[in-house]
């Protein structure tokens, strides 16, 4: 393309005149001045306007601007520069670019200036429109192109046409891009080569550009040699002939830009796509569109594999209808067509010949008649390499077992995105099913259920319907829960959950709201129905459970309420029903009740009672009331029990046995102890500072109180608060704390005995009264309980087993204090039978301490009448 020439300098030194010295070639060359790094100082007007630009436009520009891109880095360029640099000068054809974009020949002879030191400080560049012989030998385009050195080394796809339309040279890229040789091309026409394929007016557009000699550039989807498809960048330059203005011939550069189309085109699209939160299916569809539109040979089909191995098409907007359907729930295997079987293998399958192929055969008759002979599945898979689905290709070409770098690109992209839809859809569902569903039994959560409900209600309304709603509460529960273990009780419920959705119809919705409770709604029931609904399920729920080895029966408590009799809304039927469902319990465990008006009232004077009581605890709204124990053989006083009274200026007096459970239920029970506790020893402090001979305090505790690990540890605190010694408090629990088998409760009661503070076990004789936890928890007390006390005048039987109560207490080293003495027989029968304390009316009542100071008194004075 050019020749080096030495100049004539001896030292081998570039000499050259200088710019003032070619003024006389500035008249018919173009000239160009470059400073020491390339780049333009100065260029005359023939220069300007052989290139078409302003002089601004091109000072300070680099030299290699000017050429093509690929010339410019073309090692020979970057030879001739550093022989300038050096020195050498050079001169050569070369293709610049017009300042429009179309590509000049220019003859160009390169100077280089060098200073009084003989460092080059400037190159000149004397340019001319390249000679007629010249262009002549360059339009010889076998002779151009072994001129045009950067076709031959650079990998570009090159192809030049000649002014006819014939291909007269085609690159080493070029065949390597597309398949093509020159010599297979006589005769083709480079638009009918290339762009055969695409829209006819897009067609024209570029014949009719190319025609009027202007520069082409655009991107195409194209076909190669074998069919495969690429989309390209296209660009051709005209070459123009100077002296007939004709196109003499086109250069054709095709840059393959498949990946970066895939890019834009498909994987931006479903990105934008699933940001934008569009439904799975939409997504999936928007991938097969998008495949089939880069590349129209193939269908483009999408399944989802589920966690049994089952196969679910998704999209496939492509595809037969008629044909996805038959893939519904087709389970995965080694020889399951295409998409079964890689999903089975976690391998890409292909098939060539599906009329051939034996995993194809079961679906042959449904797929050959449309026209497919191919199909390629590849496995789509989660971040954790499991199979999720699968993404397939389906061919009605012959398929070689090569396959095209574009499908195989499309498929790697393709399976990329699904497997990112899929598994977002898996993270919402997840998300969906922990907002929506319980986790332990899979079944609708409080949420949904109110949202099921709501609809149900809503659609009721419409067709004048009625709707039941059953509470479902599982009796003793916590029992299961604390006796056996949380695992048990867990199991339990999941078969609960499972009894009840087998019992139910399948418009009825069960779910569970919280721990033991479960709501179940059954649309379109009238209360005979209902009825038979929960007689049958509470049979269900009453066979035997078999739990790891134990065998337990639980038993239900169910409350109804019914739309629109007992409620208009949502939270009002769910109250409704819970009410309902309270109100069986108090009547016993596995019963049920519909929800009836008078109940409302009920549960509304419970909630302001429990509001009240809440208000009282914290706020010091209760008071205790002491009842005297005495000493039989001495008549002393053995202690005083505390009793809480409450009264209320709205309530009244509200009586123990009735704040007391509700304090139970409502979680006050615990808090209410330790304020009892308190309050007695200061109590007691007070009448030990006064010197009243009170020896001992007992205060109820309930056994929940036991529970808390810090219970004893509060009490050792109450106690040094007042001043008191241990011996001075007495707890009283029921035997019910027998029955708890909460964890804590053992650790508290040896605590709290280590520290001192006597237990008694109080109402003996009612309930569990097991001797051998009398004998294994560290009780000081037995209280006989006041129903035997009640009997023993007239009842023989309770006569025996008061005395046989004594002689427990006895043999375990326990005082046992009757309480309930109301009559002299009583006080007599018991004194017979060795009880050493009595506490009860026939001596006192709880009193107020005033009272108890009042009665003290008294009872002093008749002791010194007596005395007299
Ligand atoms: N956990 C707590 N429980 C408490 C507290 N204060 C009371 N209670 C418990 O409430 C139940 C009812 O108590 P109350 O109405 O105070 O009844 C007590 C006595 O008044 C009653 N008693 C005493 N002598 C007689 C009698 O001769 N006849 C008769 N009919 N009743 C009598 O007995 C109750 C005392 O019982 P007990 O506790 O079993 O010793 C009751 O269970 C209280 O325990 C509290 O602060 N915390």
């Amino acid at each position: 393309m050019y020749e080096k020439t030495h100049n004539a300098g001896s030292n081998g030194q570039g000499v050259t005149p200088a710019l003032s010295q070619l003024q006389a070639l500035d008249d018919v060359l173009a000239i160009a001045e470059f400073d020491g790094n390339g780049c333009v100082r100065q260029v005359n007007d023939n220069l300007l306007n052989l290139f078409g630009y302003q002089a601004a436009e091109v000072i300070g520009r680099h030299h290699s601007e000017f050429c093509l891109p690929d010339f410019a880095r073309h090692p020979r360029y970057l030879v001739l520069w550093q022989d300038l640099m050096r020195g050498i000068s050079g001169s050569g054809v070369i293709i610049a670019f017009h300042k429009t974009g179309r590509l000049i020949w220019v003859d160009v002879t390169w100077v280089p200036v060098a200073d009084m030191s003989g460092k080059i400080t400037s190159v000149l560049a004397l340019v001319r429109p390249a000679t007629d012989q010249t262009r002549h030998d360059f339009e010889q385009p076998a002779l151009m192109y072994q001129q045009f050195q950067v076709a031959e080394v650079i990998h570009t796809a090159v192809m030049v046409s000649d002014g006819d339309g014939y291909i007269r040279y085609v690159s080493k890229g070029f065949t390597q891009l597309l398949g093509w040789e020159i010599n297979g091309l006589n005769g083709i026409n480079p638009v009918e080569l290339l762009l055969s394929g695409i829209d006819e007016s897009a067609r024209q557009a570029v014949i009719r550009e190319l025609s009027a000699g202007e520069p082409l550039e655009g991107e195409y989807l194209i076909q190669d040699k074998n069919q495969h498809r690429h989309w390209v960048r296209l660009v051709c330059y005209p070459i123009v002939n100077t002296h007939t203005r004709q196109v003499s011939h086109q250069v054709w550069m095709v840059h393959s830009v498949t990946h970066s189309k895939i890019y834009e085109t498909l994987q931006q699209q479903v990105l934008e796509a699933l940001v934008q939160e569009r439904p799975l299916v939409d997504v999936l569809e928007l991938i097969c569109n998008e495949v089939e539109r880069i590349a129209p040979d193939i269908t483009a089909t999408i399944l989802e594999l589920d966690n049994h191995g089952r196969l679910f098409p998704l999209a496939g907007p492509g595809m037969a209808k008629s044909f996805s359907r038959q893939l519904e729930g087709l389970q995965i295997g080694p020889d399951v067509g295409s998409c079964g079987s890689a999903a089975w293998f976690n391998h890409p399958v292909l098939v060539t010949d599906i009329a051939t192929d034996p995993r194809w055969e079961p679906f042959r008759d449904q797929i050959l008649p449309l026209g497919y002979i191919g199909c390629w599945s590849t496995p789509v898979c989660n971040n954790q390499g499991k199979v999720i689905g699968t993404f397939a290709f389906y061919f009605r070409q012959p398929l070689t077992e090569r396959i095209s770098l574009l499908h195989q690109y499309l498929i790697d992209v393709s399976t990329h995105l699904c497997s990112l839809a899929l598994t977002r859809e898996h993270a919402r569902q997840r998300i969906s099913q922990l907002a929506f569903y319980d986790s332990l039994t899979g079944l609708p959560n409080r949420s949904l259920l109110q949202a099921k409900l709501d609809q149900e209600v809503e659609a009721a309304a419409h067709r004048n319907e009625a709707v039941a709603v059953l509470f479902i509460d599982l009796d003793r529960f916590k029992q299961i829960n604390d006796s056996y273990s949380h695992q048990l009780g867990d199991d339990v419920l999941v078969q609960v959950a499972q009894r009840l959705q087998c019992a139910l119809r399948v418009t009825d919705i069960a779910g569970r709201l919280s721990g033991d409770e479960f709501l179940v709604v059954m649309p379109q029931c009238d209360k005979n129905q209902v009825q038979e609904a929960v007689s049958r399920l509470q049979a269900v729920l009453h066979e035997p459970l078999e739990l790891s080895g134990t065998s337990l029966s639980v038993t239900a408590t169910v409350g109804i309420a019914m739309f629109p009799n007992d409620g208009k809304t949502v939270d009002e039927l769910i109250q409704h029903a819970d009410l309902a469902m309270s109100q069986a319990k108090s009547c016993g465990r596995g019963q049920w009740a519909f929800f009836s008006n008078d109940m409302g009232q009920t549960a509304q004077e419970r909630m302001r009672l429990e509001s009240a009581l809440r208000q009282a605890v914290k706020q010091g709204g209760l008071q205790l009331y002491y009842q005297p124990q005495i000493t039989l053989h001495d008549n002393s006083i053995y202690g005083v029990e505390a009793l809480a009274r409450w009264y209320h200026p709205e309530f009244g007096m509200v009586p123990p046995s009735r704040f007391i459970p509700l304090a139970q239920e409502c979680g006050l029970i615990a808090e209410l102890g330790i304020w009892a506790m308190d309050t007695a020893c200061a109590q007691l402090a007070e009448w030990q500072t006064q010197g009243i001979p009170i020896p001992a305090v007992s205060v109820n505790l309930s056994s929940t109180s036991f529970h808390d690990l810090s219970l004893p540890d509060t009490v050792a605190k109450i106690l040094e608060k007042h001043g008191l010694e241990p011996h001075h408090l007495t707890l009283e629990l029921t035997e019910s704390v027998l029955l708890d088998s909460n964890v804590n409760t053992v650790t508290c009661l040896n605590e709290v005995n280590a520290l001192g503070v006597r237990l008694s076990m109080d109402d003996f004789g009612t309930g569990y009264s097991s001797l051998s936890y009398l004998r294994r928890l560290p009780f000081s007390e037995l209280k006989l309980d006041r129903s035997f006390v009640a009997d023993l005048e007239n009842d023989e039987i309770a006569c025996s087993l008061s005395k046989a109560i004594m002689g427990i207490g006895e043999s375990l080293h326990l005082t046992v204090v009757a309480e309930g003495v109301e009559t002299c027989e009583q006080f007599n029968r018991l004194r017979d039978q060795g009880y050493p304390v009595v506490q009860g009316y026939l001596l006192a009542r709880p009193m107020a301490p005033q009272s108890l100071l009042a009665w003290l008194d008294e009872r002093q004075v008749i002791a010194s009448l007596q005395g007299n």
